[in-house]
Formats: C-alpha cells, structure tokens, sequence
C-alpha cells in the first residue's frame, strides 16, 4: 500500500483533439497542503475532476490513499469544494448538513461541522437565501461531512471578500492541521504563498515548477531592488552578486535579486549614492511568471 495520499503517474486526457491533461506526474504525502497554480486552461480542473472520480483519465495511474479515486470517494476518504457546486435549493443549511452527514460510513457530528464552518448562526437559513462568502462556508461543511482524510479545494475563494477569505483560510488552516492533505487550485498568489508548504505549477497538464513558496520565488529570483539611477551608469549592475534580471525604466533601476543583502552591500560599495532605494518584497506572481515564461 503506498504511503501517498495522491498520486498520478503519467495521467492524461483528452477531450476529442484538446490535450487537457498532458502526462501528470504529481504525489502529494499524507499532511501537505500543496497550491495548484497555472494559468486558465491550464489543465487544474480537469486534474481534480479525475482525482474524485468525476472523469476518467485517458492513459496513465492514478490513486487516493493507495485505492482508487471512487473508492475513496464513497467511503469519505476525499471530500471536495469545487468551483459551481450547487446546493439543493428550499432546504435549510442545517437540513442539508445532517442529510449529507447521512451519506457518509463515519461523518463528522452535524453541531461541530456547522462550528467548524461557521453556520451555527444560519443554520435554519434556506440555502438559496444565502450570500456569496456564506453559500461557500456551506460548501466546505459539506466537503467535510465525512470527514476526509484529503481534502480538494477548486478556486474555494473565488466568491469571497477580503475579511471572508482571511476567516476561511483559518478555518482550512485548522482542518489540515491534523494530519490531513489538501489540495487547491488558485489564481491568488498570496493565498497559495500565505496556505501552502508546497507550490505545484502546471501548464498544458504537466507540472512545470514544484517547491515551496520560497523554494520557488528564490529559483526566479524573486526579490527587488530598485532605485534611481541620478545620472550614473547602469553599466555592471548585472554583475553583481546575487542579481539575476536588470530592468530599466526611464531613470529607474530594478534588480531582480536571489540575495538582497549581498546585492545592496555591493550597490553601495561601487556607488557614491542609490537615490531612492526600495527592497520588494518576493513576488511569488512574478516568480511564477518568470518560471513558466
Ligand atoms: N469537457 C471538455 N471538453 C473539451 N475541452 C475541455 C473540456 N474540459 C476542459 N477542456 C479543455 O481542457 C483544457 C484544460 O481545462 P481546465 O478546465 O482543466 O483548466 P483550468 O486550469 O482548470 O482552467 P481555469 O483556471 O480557467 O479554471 C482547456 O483547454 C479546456 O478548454
């Protein structure tokens, strides 16, 4: 039995002539929280769509918790947020969690999730009457009914606001906190920089780039140095130490830089003055950019 909580091998699909999946390689271990992150079009849902069982692949393996993907489906051992899940209109938020809790071999107890998922106060709302931020708390009560062991989010906070964003991922932040994985797909750089252990980043089905946050903004030298360059040369500025990229626009200089420390001492030893100097913080966009460019 592998110790894997996810793995695809080599797993593609198409759809008629489209390639969506094109060769997966990707194994998630029991516990990780790891970002799906790629472009549109980039194969992410497709991807999950085959790990709950909802498509089968073309070619290739693929497992959840060393069984299949609708295996571990009807046992509750994969719950899943996705992107326009419906919800059965004219029953009550707390109707429709116990009927899912029903479903499920060993569900989590209805009171805790409608806690876990902040509906205690909506819990006699009609699920049609809901807003955007709480219709999606209720999605992922329902994702976690049975108690999954690997937990798949696809784009879970596309709907939300700021303030709901932050108190949704605190609540994810807990759930995987014991032991469990989880796997979303984003377009928010700084919820995949600010959630996850691991960076997956894939284009046209395949994984391109897979690190942690910093592994990945380091490998494209995701931090900045700018300032202005008040008359002097920009002449050997790509030499010194840790500077990977020079941008120049009009009198503004902006290195890309795989060590700040190095890069600023060195400016200010070959400089008389750096007018206006900033240090970036790492763009996790720009890293990600740089690297599937
Ligand atoms: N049922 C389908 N029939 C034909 N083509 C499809 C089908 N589903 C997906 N595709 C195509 O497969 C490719 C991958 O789509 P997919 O939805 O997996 O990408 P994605 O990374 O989730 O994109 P987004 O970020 O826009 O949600 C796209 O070119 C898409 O048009």
């Amino acid at each position: 039995m592998t110790q894997h909580a996810v793995s695809f091998q080599c797993v593609t699909k198409t759809f008629g002539s489209v390639r969506a999946v094109g060769g997966l390689d990707l194994t998630l271990d029991r516990g990780e929280t790891v970002a799906l992150l790629g472009a549109n079009g980039a194969g992410k849902s497709t991807s999950i769509s085959m790990l709950l069982g909802l498509l089968e692949p073309t070619a290739g393996q693929l497992s959840v918790l060393g069984g299949s993907p609708n295996q571990a489906v009807a046992e509750g051992r994969i719950g899943a947020m996705l992107q326009d899940g419906g919800l059965m209109p004219g029953v009550t938020v707390g109707a429709l969690v116990s009927l899912a809790c029903r479903i499920y071999p060993s569900p989590r107890p209805v009171k805790q999730l409608l806690a876990d998922a902040d509906l205690i106060s909506i819990a006699s709302r009609r699920t049609d009457r809901l807003s955007g931020g709480q219709a999606q708390r209720l999605r992922f009560a329902l994702a976690i009914a049975g108690n999954p062991q690997v937990l798949v989010l696809d784009e879970p906070t596309a709907a939300m606001d700021v303030e709901s964003r932050r108190a949704f991922w605190t609540t994810i932040r807990g759930y995987a906190a014991g032991g469990r994985t989880v796997l979303f797909a984003t377009h928010y750089m700084e919820e995949a920089d600010e959630n996850a252990d691991r960076i997956v980043v894939i284009a046209g089905g395949r994984v391109v780039t897979d690190g942690t946050p910093t592994e990945i903004k380091a490998a494209a030298g995701g931090r900045s140095v700018r300032f202005t360059l008040g008359g002097e040369s920009c002449a050997g500025l790509d030499l010194l130490p840790g500077v990977r990229v020079v941008e120049v626009h009009g009198g503004t200089v902006a290195l890309r830089t795989t060590d700040v420390e190095a890069t600023v001492r060195a400016l200010f030893a070959t400089r008389d003055q750096v007018p206006d100097l900033e240090v970036g913080g790492a763009d996790l966009e720009d890293a990600v950019l740089a690297l599937t460019r």
